[in-house]
């Protein structure tokens, strides 16, 4: 995508096609369409009236509600899950990025989103669900698995923050976008990032003499940044790994 570093190959996200009278707006905001925790900041109700792919702000609102109701609710099963309790996004930001991938025939087989981790904590993924090209990697034979588009269902999968704060318990999968046909395909992904103030810390819980603190924590918004500076779209995890 147009803001995952160098090598993507083809400019997948393109509001040209989602037109309205104000570009630069568009531009400004360039995928990135509401901000759950700060909507005002992101000039929703002017910014909606842009999206004919959601044409209808109340669709476009209910959906957001819904699908952010489904990754807090996700957070709670989460900690369950680890034997923890507790509301383990509350208040976080997220963001709600539709992804329009331009593709044409003399694109297919080349990358449409280079290969990447998501940065934040837990990705909710509404894909295309008729073009595939979503392939994630296999944690032990590094192959690419194609994740095939099934009607009715949605992919879940969880970033660099999940990694970190689990002490490595959680997995942040590396995956990219491939060209498998020359039509236009779109996805909608909403990004649970990090808590809104400070650095996500391990819970004691996860951290004992058998599972040493394996990484650094950091705030999100600074991750974020090593990540673009360091041009690190799979590997900026590394650069917080605790060396023992
Ligand atoms: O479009 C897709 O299938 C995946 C998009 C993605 O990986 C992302 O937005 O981070
Ligand atoms: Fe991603």
């Amino acid at each position: 995508m147009q803001n995952m570093g160098t090598g993507a190959r083809i400019p997948v996200i393109d509001m040209k096609g989602l037109e309205g009278k104000n570009e630069k707006l568009m531009e400004a905001w360039v995928g990135v369409l509401y901000d759950m925790a700060a909507p005002g900041a992101l000039l929703i109700t002017s910014f909606i009236s842009l999206v004919p792919l959601l044409n209808k702000g109340r669709s476009y609102q209910k959906y957001s509600k819904a699908i952010h109701e489904l990754g807090m609710d996700m957070g709670r099963k989460l900690l369950k899950g680890l034997g923890l309790s507790g509301d383990l996004f509350d208040g976080w930001p997220c963001q709600l990025r539709i992804n329009k991938y331009n593709y044409t025939p003399e694109y297919v087989g080349s990358t449409g989103a280079i290969l990447h981790t998501d940065p934040g904590f837990l990705t909710i993924l509404q894909d295309d669900e008729i073009i595939g090209g979503l392939e994630a990697v296999h944690k032990d034979t590094g192959e690419y698995i194609p994740v095939d588009p099934m009607l009715g269902s949605l992919v879940v999968n969880l970033g660099d923050l999940a990694e970190i704060w689990s002490n490595g318990r959680l997995w942040s999968v590396k995956h990219r976008v491939q060209c498998y046909e020359g039509t236009i395909r779109v996805s909608i992904a909403l990004f649970v990032l990090g808590p809104k103030d400070g650095a996500l810390e391990p819970p004691d819980e996860l951290v004992d003499s058998e599972h040493p603190r394996l990484y650094n924590s950091m705030n999100f918004e600074d991750y974020r940044m090593l990540r673009i500076t360091t041009r690190s779209p799979t590997g900026a995890i590394e650069i917080l790994r605790i060396k023992s």
